[in-house]
């Protein structure tokens, strides 16, 4: 029987598959492609950079180039168009004046809106040039390609591996049981692919070691149907000048325009998340008016403690890694494989396992039958172990999430907190979140910002556990923030030596997994809880501040008014004011005889008003105090010391409370 042609049997290559299948690791249209581009070789290079406690330094590069640059790149001849008619951008005259009419529309709305909110003439200016832009990207006829240059200082790859780690599909050094932000060793793989498929044009890579006396060069792309590296040139350049790190530039086919503002989201986000980094971002457009150039300067030399590889928890693992593990470990009695190569398995236990698998202890574990296997599987499911500590992990930490947040936001208040080590599946995990009101580019309602083995997730954020957790689990009037009005930024960055990702993507966490999803609520509700102790405060001062106020504002009516009256009284005659002098006390009548006399006019009344306000403004600090315990209420964090050695104290100032000493140049 002759084989139909959909009954051949076909192979594909893991690069194949992801080549045809490039949504599933976030490569998805030109413009998702050229973000993930960024973000995964700049994940690399903050990898690269932690795994050896370097402050990282990363510089990002995307050049704008226009297909017939391109072109000229790939040899290839530009020619004029022959049939204008053929081609996509061809305008019928019909066509240009529909399109024409819209623009001139679309212009006299933006003046008239610009009338009505008092826009600046530069305000004005900058939207319609900003129009142009638009206008001009979108009806240019040239596809944009894009050169992305990320360079780290971190700790560069071996020359040999550099063909592999580059060229070859799921290959890497973070498979092990470590907190990484890269995991697959897939991103740069995918990368390449996609310049392949857009572009044609290989990867080139300059890398070297610490310490080493020379710098890779490599050019090289990627065999997609035999998923193997291809080089096309390799070097040793002289390193004396002592650089370390990595160098990676593609050229791709991208979309600015529509994904200009996710990188930057972006990079700003994972300045939050990393503020002891330095990012150094610059586009440059053909047209040098568009280029931009940011700096997100890093902050703090305080960086979390890199994470450290771990052994895998008992509970986690399947058939396959115990024979696995067993094949290729060193150790060659059960005992010592127990011990050594599981976390949390001490030498007691392991001596105590081999007998409830009815097992020689001083079996090799190389030799252990497949049935031994599944019953070390079963056992070790059904055993009951201590949970893995967290000590591998490595999250942010408050102190430099809090940092992040205020020097990216500048909110006007934040709390932090960092939940206790919780365990899924075997995998420890710690859960990290802050809460931010106000600050600036910030929009009114929750703003949500989700962060995984410290990477920002922007994509896909309805399903994650993160976001469903902030809108849907907390109750956040009960904190009294609005969470429609107010601005608030929900920060929660979990770390794991596993995330529960769904996709190769890495774009959001499972809402399905209990333990997280808990831990995430009690986070944000710590936060929450620290905010609202702020808040009650904060609402506090402004409701005694608006008191204040409105009674500041009647003093000069009622100040006029009192006078007119004792003027009145002062003005009676003598025995009329004898036959009263009964009925007033002391205090008016010296009162009176003070208007009388001219030492209280007007402006006395006035100022003693005054008086008397600041004085209920003092009282009611007092009774609050004391509602709320003095030590509490009284208690105001305050940080003085001398900016340097030039400064000494100065003269000092008592008061009940205590001493304050003013600071004085030397
Ligand atoms: N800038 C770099 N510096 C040092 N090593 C690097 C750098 N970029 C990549 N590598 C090495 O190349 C390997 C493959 O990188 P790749 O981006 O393909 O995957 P990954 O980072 O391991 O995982 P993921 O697919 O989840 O990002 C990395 O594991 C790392 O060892």
């Amino acid at each position: 029987m002759v084989k139909q042609k959909e009954d051949l049997l076909q192979q594909k290559s893991p690069a194949e598959f992801f080549a045809d299948n490039r949504t599933i690791a976030g490569f998805d249209n030109p413009g998702k492609c050229l973000y993930t581009t960024i973000r995964e070789l700049v994940e690399n290079g903050l990898d690269a950079a932690e795994s050896i406690s370097q402050l990282p330094e990363i510089e990002i590069t995307v050049t704008e180039i226009s297909q017939q640059q391109l072109n000229r790149m790939r040899g290839v001849t530009n020619h004029d168009r022959i049939d204008e008619e053929l081609y996509q951008d061809f305008e019928t005259d019909g066509v240009k004046q529909k399109r024409l009419a819209k623009e001139a529309k679309e212009m006299e709305r933006l003046e008239k809106q610009a009338a009505k909110r008092g826009d600046t003439a530069a305000a004005l200016d900058g939207k319609k040039k900003e129009l142009e832009v638009k206008r001009a990207q979108a009806s240019r006829a040239d596809k944009v390609f894009f050169q992305v240059t990320v360079r780290d200082n971190g700790m560069g790859m071996a020359h040999k591996d550099i063909p592999d780690m580059l060229g070859r599909v799921l290959s890497g050094t973070k498979y092990g049981v470590k907190q990484t932000r890269g995991k697959f060793g897939l991103g740069a793989k995918m990368a390449l692919i996609w310049s392949k498929m857009s572009t044609g044009l290989p990867i080139e890579v300059t890398s070297a070691r610490p310490g080493s006396a020379t710098r890779s060069y490599f050019k090289l792309d990627l065999d997609i149907q035999r998923n193997q590296p291809n080089v096309h040139e390799q070097k040793l350049l002289d390193n004396s000048d002592g650089w370390h790190g990595a160098e990676l530039s593609v050229i791709i086919a991208g979309n600015w325009q529509y994904y200009r503002a996710k990188v930057l989201k972006y990079l700003q986000q994972i300045a939050v998340i990393t503020p002891y980094a330095q990012f150094e971002f610059a586009f440059q457009a053909e047209d040098e008016k568009n280029s931009i150039r940011v700096t997100f300067a890093r902050r703090t030399t305080t960086m979390p403690q890199p994470p450290k590889a771990t052994k895998h928890h008992p509970s986690s693992v399947d058939l396959e890694l115990i024979k696995r593990l067993a094949a290729s470990t060193p150790c060659t009695s059960l005992i010592s494989f127990l011990s050594k190569e599981f976390d949390c398995i001490s030498r007691d236990l392991a001596e105590k396992i081999p007998l409830e698998m009815r097992c020689d202890p001083s079996t090799s574990p190389a030799e252990l039958t497949s049935k031994q296997i599944v019953a070390m599987h079963d056992l070790l499911h059904q055993l009951r172990f201590h949970n893995p500590d967290g000590a591998h992990l490595s999250p942010a930490g408050e102190y430099n999430l809090r940092l992040g947040i205020m020097k990216e936001l500048r909110p006007e208040m934040v709390a932090t907190h960092q939940g206790a080590v919780g365990v899924h599946e075997g995998h420890a995990f710690i859960v990290e979140a802050a809460i931010s009101v106000g600050g600036r580019n910030i929009k009114p309602g929750l703003n949500i910002h989700r962060f995984s083995n410290r990477i920002p997730l922007l994509f896909e954020g309805g399903s994650d556990v993160i976001t469903r957790t902030a809108i849907k689990r907390i109750n956040w009037s009960q904190y009294k923030i609005n969470q429609t009005s107010d601005k608030v930024g929900v920060f929660v960055s979990l770390v794991s030596t596993k995330i529960p990702f769904k996709g190769a993507g890495k774009e959001y966490i499972a809402d399905d997994v209990e333990e997280i999803q808990l831990a995430v609520r009690t986070a944000i509700q710590q936060c929450c809880v620290q905010l609202k102790n702020k808040i009650t405060k904060q609402q506090a001062a402004r409701d005694q501040r608006q008191r204040k106020k409105n009674l500041t504002k009647y003093i000069p009516n009622v100040a006029a008014a009192l006078f007119t009256v004792l003027q009145a009284v002062a003005d009676r005659k003598e025995d009329e004011q004898a036959a009263k002098r009964r009925r007033r006390d002391e205090e008016a009548e010296e009162v009176v005889l003070g208007v009388r006399s001219g030492d209280v006019t007007e402006p006395t009344l006035v100022a003693r008003l005054q008086q008397h306000v600041e004085q209920i403004d003092v009282d009611m600090a007092l009774e609050y105090q004391l509602q709320q315990g003095v030590t509490e209420a009284a208690k105001l964090e305050a940080h003085l010391m001398p900016l340097s050695a030039r400064h000494a104290y100065g003269p000092e100032a008592h008061c009940d409370v205590g001493v304050i000493r003013r600071l004085q140049e030397l």
